[in-house]
Parts: C-alpha cells; structure tokens; sequence
C-alpha cells in the first residue's frame, strides 16, 4: 500500500471525486476534494465562483492552493481540480505524490459534465472539452504514474485505481 499521497486527476467529469473517495475509504485517508473544500470555505460553488469578474482566473488559484496546501498535510488523498495541472508550481509539487490520471474521450467526458451544477457552463460541452484535451493531455501525461481508462464502468475503474495504490479491490458482484 502507498505511503505516498495520492491525487486523482482528469479533465471535468473524469470521475475524481468518485474515485478519491473510495481510494481515501480504502486506504483510511483523508479526502481532499476541491470542489467541496473550496465551496465549504467560500460559501459559493466553483460554478458561482467562475461567473463573477476575473472568476474563472481567481477560481484556479483558490484551486491550486487547494491542491498544494493538501499536500503539504502529508498523506491524503486528493480529488484535484481539473484545472491544476496548468500550473507548473502544482506539477513541481507532485513529484513525490502517487498520481492517477483518470483519462477518457472527449465525447465521453462531455456526456457527463451535466450531472451536476457545480461545474461552471464555459461553452458546447464537447468543444470545450476537446480544447482542453488537446492542451493538456501533455502535461497530465508528464506528471501521472498510472493512467486509468476512465471511460470503462465504474467498478472498472475502481478496481484498477485500487490496485493502482496497492489495494486489493473487494469483490464486486
Ligand atoms: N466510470 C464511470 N462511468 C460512468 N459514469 C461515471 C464514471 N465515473 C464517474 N461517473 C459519473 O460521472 C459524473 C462525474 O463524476 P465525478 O463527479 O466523480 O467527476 P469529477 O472528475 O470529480 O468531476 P469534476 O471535475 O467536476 O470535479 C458523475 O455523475 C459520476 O457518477
Ligand atoms: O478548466 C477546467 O477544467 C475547469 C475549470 C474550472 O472553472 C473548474 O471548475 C475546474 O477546474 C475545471
Ligand atoms: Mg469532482
């Protein structure tokens, strides 16, 4: 089992959250999720947070505190904000951290990004997505460990972001 932290990133919708809390229950870890942390501290979702002037600048430097101020705790597990990745002082400080890269098609991610309110509305859901696949998916691939099919079902994708921190996954029926 890691001693490291462990952090889940992916593009809007990867399943994150989903992810981290089950890797945190399994390990007896902490959970460090932005969007909750962030809106438990402000009062305001990210979704609110982005609309107002300079909000989509000033929601991702709440978000990149958010993930380095998690790793400065010791070892958590953190559902990072998709946007973190951007930030060279966050991918610097992943370095010694376990880190698991949910990856999926755009057309896949775009599907789900309307499960929820908390994402903020930056456009046509697949346009969107595709812009920021094309920009990223560099630097998520110069900072993870493990890359995670995150467009297989769900107890796939728990099962191998499990034995990707050395956790033997419970027996799904
Ligand atoms: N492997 C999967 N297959 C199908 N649906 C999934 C899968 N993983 C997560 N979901 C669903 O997709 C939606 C997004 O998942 P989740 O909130 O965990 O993503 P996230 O990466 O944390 O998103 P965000 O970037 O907004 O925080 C949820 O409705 C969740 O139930
Ligand atoms: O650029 C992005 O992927 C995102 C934008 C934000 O506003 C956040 O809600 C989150 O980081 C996703
Ligand atoms: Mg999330």
């Amino acid at each position: 089992m890691t001693d490291r932290p462990v952090v889940v990133l992916g593009l809007m919708g990867a399943g994150k959250t989903t992810v981290a809390r089950l890797i945190a229950q399994h390990l007896g870890r902490p959970l460090r999720d932005s969007d909750a942390d962030i809106e438990a501290a402000t009062g305001h979702t990210a979704a609110t947070l982005a609309a107002g002037p300079d909000g989509r600048r000033r929601l991702h430097d709440l978000e990149a505190e958010h993930v380095l101020s998690a790793l400065a705790e010791g070892p958590v597990v953190v559902a990072a904000a998709a946007s973190v990745v951007e930030r060279p002082v966050v991918r610097t400080a992943l370095a010694p951290a376990c880190v698991l890269w949910l990856d999926a098609p755009p057309e896949v991610l775009a599907a789900r990004m309307t499960s929820s309110t908390h994402r903020p509305d930056y456009g046509e859901p697949l346009e969107v997505v595709q812009a920021l696949d094309r920009r990223r998916r560099p630097l998520f691939t110069a900072v993870a460990d493990v890359v995670i099919d995150a467009s297989k079902p769900t107890e796939t994708v728990q099962r191998n972001a499990l034995a990707a921190v050395d956790v033997t996954p419970p027996p799904y029926t």
